[in-house]
């Protein structure tokens, strides 16, 4: 994306302060801050179990995102004048022995959705893995397992690990941690100490998979980060609620655990996935419940990641772009899930049309390209 000026910037403020100027801006704010409740949580008052987070949490109805609203606005258009990397430098860090796959999803689709370059940080061995499964992504076999490397030398491979990732981290525009990453104990020590360069350097982060599994061990590593955006599985949540809430999930007060637990952790953006993928800043809940697809096959949230990493770092150029009207606080990481979620469900959909059964990850990805035309054509 970068900072120097260009025509494709000045075409994209012209066209955002044209955008911010007009009733159609306002309707679609009012559409992301105040569409109808769908009553996902009846609109019942807190529960007894949550209630000291609960009294702090802005209780309230579940609002149904425009989603295709946010992904025809956040969407840079395509301009000849733009150069590499201007559309978005994304990295994942994850892959490690047992997991290839998941890195390489949320890589590949971040490239599909529309970003220039797309990195891998991972260990040795899944290193070439991936890299045979697509030549378009950037891999850096840097991390390290604890089998590999002996007690006396951690610190230093700890470092140099260090050392070399702080070469690349402050080109990227967003980072994904934990597809496909694994729970060995110093790859996790290692990524902490990535985490809090990255944070240190402003730069946004997706925490997915095990990554999520680190920072509900670890809060501290997102606690009050507004760039920082989780996107736990059913699981995962009911770990971070146990965690962090010391409670167990409720789903009858859903809105209002989930506003409290982004409350607890402070400045966080939330996005529960499930039927609905249910989406907090803890200001506001938002969801999206576009029907995708019946098949459950792994590897979808890690296209979401992919995807919700470039879909933010869209939004965060776009609203930094455009000089926003005084009472608008719109969170463009919160617009980023609710982009991604959709894409990822309406290429889930068509995938499913294709492929019914058989469908899997792979099938969804081929149909991320067709998804956001049919929202939001290239030609446009
Ligand atoms: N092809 C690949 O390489 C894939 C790798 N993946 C990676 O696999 C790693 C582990 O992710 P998982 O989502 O499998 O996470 P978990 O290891 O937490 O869960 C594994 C499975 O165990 C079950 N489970 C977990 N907690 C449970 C609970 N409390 N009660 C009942 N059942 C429970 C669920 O069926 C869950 O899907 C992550 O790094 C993830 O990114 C996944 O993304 C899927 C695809
Ligand atoms: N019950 C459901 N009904 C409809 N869609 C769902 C359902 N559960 C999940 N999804 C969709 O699948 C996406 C991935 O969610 P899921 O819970 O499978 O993530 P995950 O377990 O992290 O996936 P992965 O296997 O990649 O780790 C969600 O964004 C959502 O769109
Ligand atoms: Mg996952």
């Amino acid at each position: 994306m970068g900072a120097c000026p260009h025509a494709w910037q000045h075409q994209l403020q012209h066209r955002g302060r044209m955008w911010a100027a007009s009733p159609a801006f306002r309707r679609q704010l009012f559409l992301l801050r105040s569409l109808a409740p769908t009553c996902a949580d009846g609109g019942r008052a807190s529960s007894s179990s949550l209630r000291p987070h609960a009294m702090s949490a802005a209780a309230g109805p579940v609002y149904e995102a425009d989603a295709e609203a946010v992904v025809r606005r956040i969407t840079p258009p395509l301009d000849r004048a733009r150069h590499k990397g201007q559309a978005g430098k994304i990295a994942i860090i994850g892959g490690c022995r047992e997991y290839t796959g998941a890195p390489y999803f949320a890589a590949i689709s971040a490239l599909k959705v529309g970003a220039d370059l797309s990195h891998v940080f991972c260990t040795k061995d899944a290193a070439t893995v991936i890299k045979s499964y697509s030549p378009e992504l950037i891999v850096h076999p840097i991390l390290e397992e604890s089998y590999s490397v002996r007690d006396d030398e951690r610190e230093s491979v700890s470092s140099s690990i260090l050392t070399e990732v702080i070469k690349w981290v402050e080109r990227f525009d967003c980072i994904v941690v934990g597809p496909g990453l694994g729970r060995d104990s110093f790859l996790m020590d290692c990524v902490s100490n990535i985490m809090r360069h990255a944070r240190q350097a402003n730069i946004p982060i997706v925490v997915d998979g095990d990554g999520l599994f680190l920072i509900t061990n670890n809060i501290g590593l997102v606690e009050d980060n507004s760039l920082a955006i989780l996107t736990p599985n059913v699981y995962e949540y009911k770990r971070l609620v146990q965690k962090i809430l010391n409670c167990e999930v409720n789903e009858e007060n859903a809105s209002e655990q989930l506003t409290a637990l982004c409350q607890k952790i402070g400045g966080v953006t939330i996005m529960k996935k499930g039927k609905a993928d249910v989406i907090s800043d803890g200001k506001k809940v938002t969801q999206v419940s576009t029907f995708g697809s019946p098949r459950r096959c792994g590897g979808q949230g890690d296209i979401l990641s992919g995807s919700v990493a470039v879909f933010s770092s869209w939004a965060r150029h776009f609203l930094l772009s455009n000089e926003q009207p005084k009472e608008t606080s719109v969170n463009p990481m919160v617009l980023g899930c609710i982009a991604g979620s959709l894409l990822l469900r309406k290429a889930a959909a068509l995938a499913f049309e294709k492929n019914k059964r058989s469908t899997v990850t792979t099938d969804i990805i081929e149909f991320l390209g067709q998804s956001l035309e049919d929202i939001c054509p290239a030609g446009r």
